[in-house]
């Protein structure tokens, strides 16, 4: 009998001057009915490839929502996401993974380490996932940049909060993906910890060309991004870019919009 698979992504690199996510007319509805809350509405949005993003806005604006739609973990109700070349609706949830697992990184508030497994193991899961062997001298250089090379043997319960993000950060940044989401990364650090994960972050944009999207609530956070867009209600009310952005003006904003 003739099966029929799911054709293999034909992967289009993003290159210089493209736009790593685009978001055209983006509109999702959580729920049902009466039940229906519609968390994003109309969103039309294009992140350039090699560029740090923060999304901000206050509490139920849509902001993880929008991280989720853009990164292929939830499927909007109208509208389309492009991410890293591939237009998400046209692929399989079969695809998708496989996107999300090759092309795309992750990190989240509470670190999501797999505590049995020593900080390297950690950091190479995402290879071993995707059955490529890891590189024992990259994988090093990468423990080493994070500042982990002489904690590389201990469990995640044997590490700081920003040791433990920084770790998160060298798995999401392990495959050599073309964007980084991050949902709050710095939410549970102190600020010297959260500091730390930020510098990196934006290194991955500026050494590697890594394309970063994060949200967070936090100015100080938002203030080493390229871009800052401000959602209030599920829309794109505003946003700031290059000289704009100041702890300040972010701050400012925000609270024009808290009121
Ligand atoms: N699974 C869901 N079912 C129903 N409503 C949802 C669901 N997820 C989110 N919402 C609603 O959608 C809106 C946007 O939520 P979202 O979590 O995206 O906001 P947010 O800006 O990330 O909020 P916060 O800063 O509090 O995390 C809110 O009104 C929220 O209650």
């Amino acid at each position: 009998m003739k099966t029929t698979q799911p054709p293999e992504i034909v992967y289009k690199p993003v290159t210089g001057g493209g736009s790593a996510v685009d978001l055209q007319s983006l509109r999702k509805v959580h729920g049902r009915g009466r039940q229906a809350v519609t968390a994003l509405h109309d969103i039309n949005h294009s992140i350039p490839s090699g560029s740090f993003t923060a999304v901000m806005g206050p509490s139920g604006s849509g902001k993880s929502t929008l991280l989720h739609c853009a990164a292929g973990i939830e499927r909007p109700s109208s509208g389309s996401v492009t991410l890293a070349g591939q237009e998400l609706a046209r692929l399989s949830e079969r695809q998708l993974t496989l996107l999300r697992r090759d092309r795309i990184g992750f990190v989240f508030q509470d670190f999501h380490l797999v505590p049995a497994l020593s900080v390297a193991a950690n950091v190479a899961l995402p290879l071993r996932l995707a059955g490529r062997r890891p590189d024992r001298y990259r994988l090093e250089e990468l423990l080493s940049t994070v500042g982990l090379f002489d904690m590389r043997r201990r469990r995640p319960a044997e590490l700081s909060g920003g040791q433990q993000q920084r770790a998160a950060v060298a798995r999401a940044l392990v495959t050599g993906p073309e964007v980084v989401f991050a949902d709050e990364p710095t939410g549970a650090l102190d600020q010297a910890s959260g500091h730390d994960v930020l510098e990196l972050l934006r290194e991955a944009v500026d050494d590697l060309g890594t394309t970063v999207v994060m949200v967070t609530h936090d100015p100080q956070a938002a203030a080493w991004a390229d871009e800052v867009l401000v959602l209030a209600d599920g829309r794109l009310v505003h946003r700031l870019t290059g000289p704009e952005i100041t702890v300040e003006a972010i701050a400012a904003r925000m609270t024009v919009l808290r009121g």
